[in-house]
């Protein structure tokens, strides 16, 4: 029996991973999980997984939950994401939203413990000390995103050597069909109307932007050890081929399949088995019949050059990029900026920015926190 310790588990990555969980019930237990606010959500998890721990947010929705499961250990806060880490169970799935997994990331790679990691903003902020510290702990890091997931399933049984290069398909997002002209005005709803995949608010914001698909640059720059050069990121609008590789040989190894987390989600809990999915989606190639690929406008999608520009300047750069984004992407959702305003903040926070020297995961930390006050005051007072 694997004991899976999952961060966000009220989210849309957290809920497929229950799912899985529960449908391989003599493989799975779920014996630690953490969420934010959503209790309702929360306690029927609770209730229907029996986990022995549980974070949350807030010291108040604590209190709640230890006078109704007096059996749980409760913690909260960042500080009890990283209480939580510190349980035992043996595999970590890291599907919080924004850099806040971070912290918790590098404590679980100290303990040893295995990581299925959905939560990309962590190894775009600090993907240069994630990395080491796990190939030092002898730590499974198991890709989780659809795209690196695929990569990473393509890749077994090829030799480093063999490989060309790394292809990244994107959606392009909500807004893809729409010219950045049209783009002034548009509303959250349309923001959160993905053409393929159900996921949480800010990633389906960042898809729109095509923030996502750069985080996914650096992520993939990370995970696989691959320069930004020997990185390509190909317009595919149907989501099917989740990525692909090519090797110096010029073969092309793609992975395909339906749009449905369970799959990497399955696979990063099973690795390196591949067991039959339960409530499998239909996915027809004959159905399907035709597909697309275009080249990336960079000039419609400005904030993808960006990501390959921060990821290649490196340093504290990524960091500042991912948290003038989480700040910038909250306030389009509380409609407090405009989405074309996402952008320009994004813009001005890698521009304003100088790189830091010595760079540590505490510097990296600080430049976190430091980039977020001054986007939410450029937010306050209207200026960027
Ligand atoms: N959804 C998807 O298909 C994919 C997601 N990912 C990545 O996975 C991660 C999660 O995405 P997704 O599931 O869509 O996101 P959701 O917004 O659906 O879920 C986020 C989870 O994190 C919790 N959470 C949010 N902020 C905090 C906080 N400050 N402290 C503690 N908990 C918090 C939420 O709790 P609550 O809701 O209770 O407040 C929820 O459980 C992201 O990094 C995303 O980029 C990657 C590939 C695909
Ligand atoms: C499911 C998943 O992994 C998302 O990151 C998805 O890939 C979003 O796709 P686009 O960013 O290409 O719209
Ligand atoms: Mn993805």
């Amino acid at each position: 029996m694997k004991k899976i310790c999952l961060l966000g588990a009220t989210g849309s990555i957290g809920t497929s991973t229950l799912d899985v969980i529960k449908n391989n019930s003599d493989k799975f237990q779920l014996v630690a999980m953490s969420f934010g606010k959503n209790i309702e959500k929360a306690q029927k998890i609770i209730e229907d997984f029996s986990p022995k721990y549980v974070s949350v947010q807030t010291e108040e929705l604590a209190e709640t939950l230890k006078n109704k499961y007096p059996q749980i250990d409760v913690f909260y806060g960042n500080e009890g994401l990283n209480q939580l880490v510190q349980t035992d169970y043996n595999l970590l799935l890291n599907a919080v939203m924004g850099s806040v997994g971070l912290i918790p990331t590098m404590t679980a790679i100290e303990l040893g413990r295995d990581i299925a990691i959905a939560n990309k903003e962590t190894l775009v902020v600090a993907g240069d000390f994630i990395m080491p510290a796990a190939k030092k702990a002898g730590v499974n890091l198991l890709p989780v995103d659809s795209e690196h997931s695929a990569i990473f399933q393509v890749l077994q049984g090829v030799k480093e050597t063999d490989l060309r290069d790394i292809t990244i398909t994107a959606s392009g997002g909500s807004f893809r069909d729409k010219k950045r002209s049209e783009l002034v005005g548009v509303s959250v709803g349309d923001a959160l109307n993905h053409p393929n995949w159900s996921m949480g608010a800010k990633i389906t914001i960042d898809s729109a932007t095509m923030v996502n698909k750069g985080l996914e640059v650096i992520e993939a720059h990370h995970l696989f050890q691959v320069d930004y050069d020997d990185i390509n990121v190909i317009m595919h609008r149907e989501s099917v081929v989740h990525s692909l590789i090519t090797l110096k040989d010029g073969a092309m190894y793609a992975e395909l399949g339906a749009s449905d987390m369970r799959q990497p989600i399955q696979f990063a809990l099973t690795y390196p088995d591949h067991i039959p999915l339960v409530n499998e989606k239909e996915f027809s190639l004959a159905k399907l019949a035709t597909i697309h690929f275009e080249e990336v406008n960079y000039e419609r999608f400005p904030m993808l050059a960006l990501a390959f520009k921060v990821g290649r300047l490196g340093g504290s750069f990524p960091a500042v990029f991912n948290a003038a984004n989480e700040v910038a992407v909250a306030a389009f959702l509380q409609e407090k900026i405009e989405f074309l305003d996402i952008e320009k903040i994004i813009e001005k926070a890698v521009g304003n920015h100088v790189e830091v020297n010595d760079l540590s995961l505490e510097k990296l930390i600080f430049i976190d926190s430091e980039t977020r006050n001054k986007v939410e005051n450029w937010i306050s007072d209207k200026n960027f």
